[in-house]
């Protein structure tokens, strides 16, 4: 037999070996500080003070200890991976490569710009694929007349795109990167800019006004797009209730571009809603998609998308195949998942959205196990997984949709059109398996997260493909509450899954071992740094003011288990953020982050998770705003913080900021005027490293002025709240 080039390739990371020393060292460490905890607790007298301190300080370290636990998962066995795309075609002829259905999200016009939409979809339409093999389905959750006209713009524009970015090999082959990037245009560059523009143009102006203009349906088209447009006229129709509108804007069997290809399929597809059924966010827009898919397309291979994620990489599509062609590495290959990786973050990434750890370092590691997550877009899926584990087959109630029906009638054909609407209704899901046992799993906010944990339970692996250029990139939010938002909302999310009959630590673990179990319990758990984080925010500050030493003095060995402990684990996630391609600085931002959610959205999902518990009613999906004002943005590349709005997640964060200001200042002062390093050095310590960290944030509550400063209320509010707690804590303490 010819030996044919490699597809892919795999080495294991050094660093594993010594990740594994230090994990052993480390336990080690823990059980003696466990050690020193009990001894504390036996010692002391059993006063109330006693009773308030070193509780709480045995908790935060059994949360600490548990969350390292957890994080070990990741550091035993990572991978690094290479894919040859440039072989491909000696395994797989062109004509044979298989089709995929593409997903593309959207669900406000107004907080996603429809024109993000359509920059997304061209981009994703221009792979460098066959196009008759590819499809792109929009879904609308938004149920909005802007996004399907700014679709009927794209189908028109993506006839003079596609071809050019073929002719000319562009690789930013999403528009608006393009022309941003490339401002010296000539000839045909320059045309395209122009059409480019006035589609722009013409979207954003429908948007701004809230519909669309009648100059713009009047054109060549005009009773066509009248019509269609009209379904969205009618008297009863809101985005929470409507008919379901599909709408095949191109196809590949009867529309060609300038240079006479076929164009891609492309449909929009707004599911029918009503107020009386439930419609499960993203995962029921996406099942949705995968019905209404099927019915059209059925292809084996199904990307999704979140509509502020465009490619960045023509060859995408390809290097996804290297693995799915070849069955060697992974047999059960259920997804291949590319990073998030997004533009347009400041230099320091301010509010550590980059989400290093859970999106590039924790992925590597989890590669060397069964493979990583699903992150809920980017990413390449075996449509088979949708139904059922790799040996347990679940059939989808209608023959249908089988994923391995091979639709032989094109896209806009009546019978089909008639069956993908049957799918797109709200209550077609009714007493099935959708959300339960197939497709993507209903009952939680993290609904990607929930689906690739429930798929691999199911035996089903992925892989993790993380190529030197960036396949594809994002939109992050830009501003404080915006992140925090996000945050708060996937962290009710995890505590959904944690408390199911699911949790990773029972269910996860007995379906896919120790380690596997470990790695999604990290994230059913993240919530809960809240707790450690809380404790010594607050606790040793206040105790400091109080007179009160809780921790180790500086001539006892203890401290030095306690400095070895916290240099320990910081440098090792330091090591880990640099070495995947991270800067010293985007570290510190990235534990400030850490920090500060701590007190604030992870504290506060924790509590909305409760009362989501016990019934009081929360709000559910806030989409994350993609829209941006200029002044803002002006802020955000400065690098400064943007508070702005008052928010009670900013109360709790500014508390424990001042809090530690006033600890850190007293105790210093006292520290002097002592001449020694007395037994409150330690909390003057950790006051310190509080003070270091919210900088930034003292700069915003007495130095700025702009509108992203810290609302006053905020300020007043919470120096109120340290009197407060300072009143009542020295009330119990000295007790
Ligand atoms: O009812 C809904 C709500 C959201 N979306 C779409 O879901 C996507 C993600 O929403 P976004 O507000 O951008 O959330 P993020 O927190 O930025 O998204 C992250 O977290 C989500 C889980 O909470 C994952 O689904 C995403 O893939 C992941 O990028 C967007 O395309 C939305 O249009 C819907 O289609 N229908
Ligand atoms: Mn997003």
């Amino acid at each position: 037999m010819e030996s044919r080039p490699p597809l892919h390739d795999v080495w294991p990371l050094r660093r594993r070996h010594f990740n594994r020393l230090f994990a052993v060292v480390y336990s080690l460490a823990i059980l003696t500080l466990f050690y020193h905890h009990v001894l504390k607790l036996l010692q002391s007298n059993s006063t109330l003070s006693s009773f308030f301190i070193n509780i709480p300080l045995f908790v935060a370290d059994i949360i600490l200890s548990y969350m390292w636990s957890t994080l070990q998962a990741y550091r035993m066995n990572p991978l690094n991976r290479k894919v040859f795309p440039e072989n491909l075609e000696k395994y797989l002829a062109r004509e044979d490569f298989p089709a995929i259905d593409i997903f593309i999200c959207t669900a406000d016009p107004f907080k996603e710009p429809p024109i993000n939409v359509v920059n997304t979809a061209l981009s994703v339409m221009a792979y460098d694929y066959p196009s008759q093999k590819l499809s792109v389905y929009v879904s609308d959750d938004g149920g909005s007349e802007l996004t399907m006209f700014a679709f009927m713009e794209a189908a028109k524009f993506g006839k003079i795109w596609l071809p050019f970015c073929r002719e000319n090999n562009i690789m930013d082959r999403c528009p608006d990167a393009y022309f941003k990037t490339n401002c010296v245009l000539g000839g045909d560059a320059l045309e395209i800019k122009m059409m480019y523009e006035s589609m722009k143009m013409k979207v954003e102006k429908s948007v701004e006004v809230g519909k669309v203009s009648d100059d713009y349906i009047s054109t060549s088209s005009g009773e066509n797009r009248r019509h269609v447009l009209s379904k969205y006229w009618g008297k009863d129709f809101t985005r929470q209730n409507h008919p379901p509108i599909i709408q095949v804007l191109s196809s590949c069997n009867k529309d060609v571009d300038i240079s006479n290809e076929a164009m891609p399929n492309l449909v929009y597809v707004s599911r029918e809603k009503s107020k009386a059924t439930p419609h499960n966010f993203k995962a029921g827009a996406l099942n949705t998609l995968l019905r209404v898919s099927a019915s059209m397309t059925n292809a084996p291979i199904i990307l999704t998308l979140d509509c502020d994620m465009y490619s960045n990489d023509p060859f995408t599509p390809q290097r996804a195949l290297c693995y799915i062609s070849d069955k060697s590495t992974r047999p059960n290959l259920g997804y291949v998942q590319f990073p998030q990786l997004y533009h347009g973050l400041n230099k320091a990434d301010i509010y550590g959205c980059d989400y290093k750890r859970s999106f590039q370092v924790n992925p590597v590691g989890m590669d060397g196990l069964a493979g990583p997550c699903y992150f809920g877009t980017c990413c390449f899926f075996n449509r088979r997984v949708f139904f059922g584990g790799p040996s347990s087959y679940v059939q989808p109630e209608i023959p249908e949709l089988s994923p391995d029906l091979i639709v032989d009638k094109p896209v806009n054909d009546r019978e089909i059109l008639s069956l993908a609407h049957h799918v797109a209704g709200c209550s077609y899901e009714y007493k099935t398996n959708w959300g339960s046992r197939m497709g993507f799993r209903y009952g939680s906010l993290v609904e990607d997260y929930y689906t690739g944990y429930r798929l691999q339970c199911e035996g089903w692996q992925s892989i993790f493909c993380d190529p030197t250029r960036p396949a594809f990139l994002g939109d992050v939010p830009i501003s404080l509450i915006d992140a925090l938002s996000q945050n708060r909302r996937w962290c009710v999310g995890f505590l959904e899954v944690t408390f199911s009959k699911y949790s990773p630590v029972t269910f996860g673990i007995r379906s896919m071992g120790i380690l596997m179990g470990q790695s999604y319990a990290h994230y059913a758990f993240w919530p809960i740094w809240s707790i450690p984080i809380t404790i010594y925010a607050f606790l040793p500050s206040l105790a400091l003011l109080n007179g009160i030493p809780i921790l180790p003095k500086v001539h006892e060995p203890w401290f030095f288990l306690y400095v070895f402990m916290f240099l320990g684990a910081y440098a090792q996630d330091c090591l880990d953020f640099i070495l995947t391609k991270g800067t010293f600085r985007r570290w510190w931002s990235d534990q400030r982050m850490w920090l500060v959610r701590g007190v604030s959205s992870q504290l506060f999902a924790v509590v909305e998770y409760i009362s989501r518990y016990i019934g009081v009613d929360t709000h559910g999906y806030n989409l994350t705003s993609k829209v941006t004002d200029n002044e803002q943005s002006k802020r955000y590349e400065e690098g400064k913080f943007e508070f702005g709005v008052p928010s009670p997640m900013f109360v709790s964060l500014a508390t424990a900021t001042i809090l530690n200001l006033i600890a850190f200042l007293i105790g210093t002062v006292h520290m002097f005027r002592e001449r020694s390093l007395n037994n409150l050095f330690f909390q003057v310590l950790i006051a310190g490293f509080g003070v270091l960290n919210s900088l930034p944030f003292y700069e915003a509550m007495v130095m700025r002025s702009d509108s992203g400063k810290m609302p006053t209320k905020i300020t007043i509010i919470s120096t109120l709240s340290v009197v407060g707690i300072y009143g009542v804590t020295s009330f119990v303490l000295r007790t």
